[in-house]
Order: C-alpha cells, then sequence, then structure tokens
C-alpha cells in the first residue's frame, strides 16, 4: 500500500472515533476494506466489534499475532485538522486510528505476498477501557489460531518519525481505574449545619489521596495515582448531596498496586468517618503490565538495529497502561514505541501525530515479518 493510501484511510479512521464496544462503523470501515483485498489466503472472524484475520503461510512452522487496538476516547478534538472527528466528544487522542491503519496495511501486505509463516491480525476493541484482551484470549479463534507469538506497537509523540522505542523486561504499568461516589446530605447553601457537603469531603479526600505515592510507595519504587474527574452539585447555591471522584492508579509491581489500594481504602474510611457520609469505591478495569519477552525483543532489537532508516531507542519503562499486557501473559511477544513527533501528548486534544510514521511502520514491519 502506497504511503498516500495509508493517509486516507487513517484520515477515514480520524474521522469516525467510537468509544470501548460501540465501534461500529470503525468495525465495518475496516471490514470493507479487508473484504476488498486478495482473500486466497484470508480467514476473516469477528467478535462483538473486534476483527480476526488469519493469513495461512505458504510453509508455516509457526503463527505470529499481529494486534491493533480501534476504540477512541471521550475527549473534544481541538486539532487544525480539516479531518477532524465528526463525532462530538470522541476523538482517536491516543493513536488507535495509527495502530489500525498500520495493521491494515500489513494485511494488506500479505494478502497479496503470503508470508511463510500463519500471520493473525487482531483488530481488539476497547483497549481505553474496558478493556477486551482477556475475553478475546478465551475465544474459540485464539484457541484454532493459536499463536506462538505476538506483537504491537503504541505511537509515541515524543519521539521523531523513523524511532523505534523498545526495552526487554517492563514496558507499561500495572493499571487500575478507580470511581469513587461520596453520599452526604443536600440542602440550602445558607444551612450548612442541616447538612452534609460532599463537595467539601471530596476535596479532602483528593488531597490526601495526594498522600499515597508521596508518603507509602517506596521512592525507589515508582507509583501514580491521578485524578482525572470530579463531579459533584447541582447548583452553586445548593449543598451538595452526592460527589463522585473518578481516576487511575498506576504502579510498577501488583504489591505496589495492592499497597495502594488498602491505603485508599484506609483514606476513604477514614473521611467516611470524619465528614459523616459514606463512600463506594469501585475499581473498574485492571490491566496487568506490559512485559516484554526478553529473547523475542532482544531479537526484534538486533533486526532494527540492522535497518538503516531507524532510529533505534532503548526506552525506560512508562507508567501508561495496556490490556496488550495480558496478550503477552500467555504469548511470548512484546509491544514497542514508533515515533510520531507530535508537539502534543497522548490524550490530548491537539495530538498531531506526523503521518511519514505510517509507511515507515508498515515496511519495516513487514521486513521483520518476512524474516
Ligand atoms: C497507552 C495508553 O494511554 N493506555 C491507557 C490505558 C487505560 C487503562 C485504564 N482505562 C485506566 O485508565 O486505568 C492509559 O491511560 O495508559
Amino acid at each position: 500500500m502506497r504511503a498516500d493510501e495509508l493517509i486516507k484511510i487513517r484520515r477515514d479512521l480520524h474521522q469516525i472515533p467510537e468509544l470501548g464496544f460501540e465501534e461500529v462503523k470503525t468495525q465495518s470501515y475496516l471490514l470493507n476494506k479487508i473484504h476488498h483485498l486478495s482473500q486466497q489466503f484470508l480467514t476473516v472472524e469477528t467478535w462483538k466489534t473486534g476483527i480476526f484475520v488469519h493469513v495461512k503461510g505458504s510453509n508455516p512452522t509457526k503463527t505470529v499475532a499481529y494486534r491493533a487496538d480501534i476504540d477512541g476516547l471521550p475527549i473534544n478534538e481541538q486539532t487544525d485538522y480539516d479531518f477532524r472527528s465528526i463525532h462530538p466528544n470522541t476523538m482517536h487522542a491516543c493513536g488507535h486510528d495509527f495502530h489500525m491503519t498500520i495493521a491494515l496495511g500489513l494485511l494488506t501486505h500479505f494478502a497479496s505476498n503470503q508470508p511463510m509463516n500463519n500471520l493473525l491480525f487482531i483488530f481488539q476493541p476497547a483497549e481505553e477501557g474496558p478493556g477486551a484482551a482477556q475475553e478475546m484470549l478465551k475465544l474459540e479463534q485464539l484457541k484454532k489460531w493459536k499463536p506462538d507469538n505476538i506483537m504491537a506497537l503504541h505511537i509515541a509523540p515524543e519521539h521523531p518519525v523513523g524511532t523505534i522505542a523498545i526495552k526487554p523486561g517492563l514496558l507499561f504499568a500495572n493499571t487500575s481505574e478507580l470511581f469513587i461516589t461520596l453520599k452526604g446530605k443536600g440542602g440550602h447553601a445558607a444551612y450548612p449545619h442541616t447538612a452534609n457537603d460532599m463537595v467539601v469531603a471530596a476535596s479532602y479526600l483528593v488531597t490526601q489521596l495526594q498522600t499515597i505515592i508521596s508518603r507509602n510507595v517506596d521512592p525507589l519504587d515508582a507509583g501514580v495515582i491521578t485524578i482525572g474527574v470530579i463531579k459533584g452539585g447541582t447548583k452553586q447555591n445548593i449543598i451538595a448531596e452526592t460527589a463522585v471522584v473518578e481516576g487511575t492508579i498506576r504502579t510498577r509491581s501488583i504489591e505496589t498496586m495492592q499497597k495502594v489500594k488498602k491505603r485508599i481504602e484506609a483514606i476513604v474510611k477514614g473521611i467516611e468517618i470524619g465528614f459523616e457520609c459514606s463512600i463506594d469505591i469501585d475499581y473498574g478495569a485492571n490491566y496487568c503490565q506490559v512485559y516484554n519477552e526478553e529473547t523475542i525483543t532482544s531479537e526484534f532489537i538486533t533486526f532494527a538495529k540492522e535497518q538503516k532508516d531507524v532510529n533505534l531507542v532503548i526506552c525506560d519503562e512508562a507508567m501508561t497502561g495496556e490490556d496488550f499486557g495480558y496478550f503477552l501473559e500467555e504469548i511470548p511477544g512484546f509491544m514497542f514505541w514508533l515515533g510520531v513527533n507530535s508537539q502534543y501528548g497522548l490524550h490530548d486534544a491537539k495530538l498531531e501525530p506526523n503521518e511519514d510514521a505510517l509507511i515507515f511502520a508498515v515496511e519495516t514491519i513487514a521486513n521483520y515479518l518476512k524474516r
């Protein structure tokens, strides 16, 4: 596929971002493209809004899976593109439009250039939440086409085009979503003594949560608690009966995740007693770490070093999360960062990844898979 064709696909997909398990238009766009390819070596199956495409190899000794996530984020796009999202408050702000386009570019290549080994393309819904990897791993398709290895990429705005950033071992953190609901007693703004204000309780809670990483996690370990949402109340002169606080927890180890959650629960108990309210905690979706299998990752690093146009970076681990980690728990493989050189980062309403990375990725990964 030519660079301009990849760019056209990326722009089409960029315009129709959909949230997890709602990727109906995205799935039908991808299926339409896939059905226009030569079907000789392909078997196409769907699951919810996801797609599996098996490419039969000419003389297979194994099956290699390539996974791309397909969902968007609830963000109101603020780029200067003339192909901005046509879906209000939804945007491909994590590069999944790039991930899908690259997978489709690779699939297009191998549909007409039969690979030696079998390939399995996995277009996965709902990576941003609630996650789909664990469910997909249990499916019939994974059993009958059982991949021996698996790989995936994630765009990296901070690296120039041509960069592959990777490391063996831990790449991404363990994550847990965090949804906290506080319930007190509403009332008139002028009579605070008759009510039980959840805006004030939530404010104390958010402040106290900030002490967990700084006071309870070993400084030589690492963790993140980010509160991305705080909502409460209905009007400026009404005391809020309820408030919600939503965030995410990131840790390098499961043990630290457990410790952080224990501390959250203790702080919540304190707020319940101190503010005479009731608080519910829901940890939502939890993702395990992304851990790159050492041998295969080292082989990929060796391959990348040999490519003249690849700027190889051995990077540090990041506190991002990915349910691709679940695939890696069961299937040896790796994930890498693909440089896309954007002034604005992931989850930013102005993210504008450089489209030159599309053809670079397709050609580089096709060469790797051919080997
Ligand atoms: C690469 C990336 O940005 N991934 C997301 C994964 C979200 C996990 C989950 N919904 C959570 O918020 O904990 C990330 O935010 O790192």
